[in-house]
C-alpha cells in the first residue's frame, strides 16, 4: 500500500508493474529524434499510425524538446500534488469556465446514461497565460502554479513544438503545405491549448471499476500525454466521424488497456485533426479507469498537453491532394475553434461554470 504521508502521493518509483495478463493495445513506437531528423521511414510510420488508430507511443530520447517533456512532466505532477491538496473551497475559486481553463472537480461530468459521475479532478493550465508576463494573464492561478510558471512555460513550448512537428509531417503526407497547420496553431495567439494535470483516486472496488474520465475523443488537434500508471484504455475499433456523441463508442468493439512506456509520450489525434483532414486522420476514442491490478491502489496522475486550433480559426477541411472533398462536414456554416470546442465538450456532459 502507498505510504501517503511518507512519500507524497505521486511516487512513480514505487509503483508495482503493469499486469502481464490483460489485453493491451499494440501501438507503434515512433522516435521523435528520427522524425525531427527527417527519417523518411519513421515519417511514413507516424502517418500510418495517425490514419489507423490515431494513437502511438512517441520515444522522447535524444532531443531537447523530448527531454523537457520527460523531466517536466514529473515536476508538473508534483505541482499538481500541491494544487490538489488545497481545500476544495479554494480549488473551486478557480472553477473552469467555457474555455475549460482552471479546476474541474470530480463529478462534473457524467459517465453513462444513468448519470454516474466521473471521479477525476483536473487542473487545466492555459498555454497563453503561462507564456506572458503576470500582468497580461487573463485568469487568476493558484500560487502553486504561479511559482512554477517557468517550468510550465518551458513545457508548453516543448509540447507545442512537438505537436506541430508531427502535424507538419502529416500535412506533407496529405499534400498540404505544412504552413497550413502552423498558421492555425501559432503559439502566441489565443487558443484552447492547455496543460492538464489529472488526478484520479485509487480504485474503490476490484470488480466494477469506476470511470475516472468517460469515453471521449479529444476535441483539439493533437495531444501529448504523459502517464505512469495504467488506466488509459482505447476503443478497439477506430471511429472517424467528428460528430456529436453521447459519450459512448459509435462502433462495436472492446476497451483495450494502454500500457505506459517509460521515456515515451502517448500521442493521439483529436477531432480537429479529423476535421482538417476530412476524415483521413483518425481521432482515437479513449477513456480512463483506475489502474489495473495492484497499480490501482495508487492515486493516478497524468500530464496532458492539448494542441488546439487558434480561437478564431475556422474549422473546415484543408486543401491538399490527399484530402477528399465533400461529405456532411463540408456542408453548413463552419464554426470557429472556440465554438467548436465548446460544442464538443458540452456534448460530453460537462457542466460548465459559465
Ligand atoms: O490520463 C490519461 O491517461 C488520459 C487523459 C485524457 O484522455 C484526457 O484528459 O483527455
Ligand atoms: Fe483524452
Amino acid at each position: 500500500m502507498p505510504h501517503k504521508e511518507e512519500y507524497g502521493e505521486f511516487t512513480p518509483n514505487l509503483y508495482p508493474p503493469f499486469p502481464e495478463d490483460i489485453p493491451t493495445v499494440d501501438l507503434q513506437t515512433i522516435a521523435l529524434s528520427k522524425l525531427l531528423d527527417g527519417d523518411a521511414a519513421e515519417q511514413d510510420r507516424v502517418f500510418e499510425a495517425c490514419v489507423g488508430r490515431g494513437f502511438f507511443y512517441l520515444g522522447l530520447a535524444g532531443c531537447p524538446a523530448g527531454s523537457t517533456i520527460v523531466s517536466g512532466a514529473g515536476e508538473i505532477a508534483r505541482v499538481g500534488e500541491r494544487v490538489f491538496r488545497l481545500p476544495l473551497t479554494e480549488k473551486m475559486q478557480y472553477k473552469q469556465g467555457k474555455q475549460l481553463f482552471g479546476y474541474k472537480f470530480a463529478g462534473s461530468s457524467v459517465t453513462d446514461k444513468a448519470g454516474t459521475p466521473d471521479t477525476a479532478e483536473f487542473f487545466n493550465i492555459a498555454k497563453n497565460d503561462m507564456i506572458v508576463p503576470d500582468a497580461d494573464m487573463r485568469r487568476p492561478w493558484p500560487a502553486e502554479i504561479l511559482d512554477s510558471k517557468d517550468l510550465l512555460a518551458g513545457y508548453v513550448r516543448s509540447a507545442h513544438s512537438v505537436g506541430l512537428a508531427v502535424l507538419g509531417i502529416l500535412a506533407q503526407k496529405m499534400g498540404v503545405d505544412p504552413g497550413e497547420f502552423a498558421s492555425r496553431h501559432r503559439i502566441e495567439e489565443p487558443s484552447g491549448d492547455h496543460i492538464r494535470i489529472t488526478r484520479g483516486p485509487p480504485r474503490a472496488a476490484r470488480e466494477v471499476p469506476e470511470i475516472q474520465t468517460p469515453s471521449h475523443t479529444d476535441s483539439g488537434t493533437i495531444t501529448i500525454l504523459m502517464n505512469w500508471l495504467g488506466g488509459l484504455q482505447v476503443w478497439s475499433e477506430s471511429a472517424r466521424k467528428a460528430q456529436l456523441s453521447d459519450g459512448q463508442p459509435d462502433v462495436p468493439g472492446e476497451w483495450l488497456w494502454v500500457k505506459p512506456k517509460r521515456g515515451c509520450a502517448i500521442v493521439n489525434l483529436g477531432d480537429a485533426a479529423m476535421r482538417f483532414s476530412n476524415g483521413v486522420l483518425c481521432a482515437g476514442r479513449h477513456r480512463v479507469i483506475p489502474a489495473p491490478g495492484a497499480q490501482g491502489d495508487w492515486p493516478r496522475y497524468s500530464i496532458v498537453y492539448f494542441v488546439r486550433p487558434e480561437d478564431s480559426c475556422v474549422m473546415k477541411r484543408l486543401e491538399g491532394r490527399g484530402i477528399p472533398e465533400g461529405g456532411p462536414e463540408d456542408e453548413g456554416e463552419p464554426l470557429t475553434a472556440t465554438e467548436w470546442i465548446f460544442r464538443q465538450s458540452s456534448a460530453l456532459g460537462n457542466k460548465l461554470a459559465d
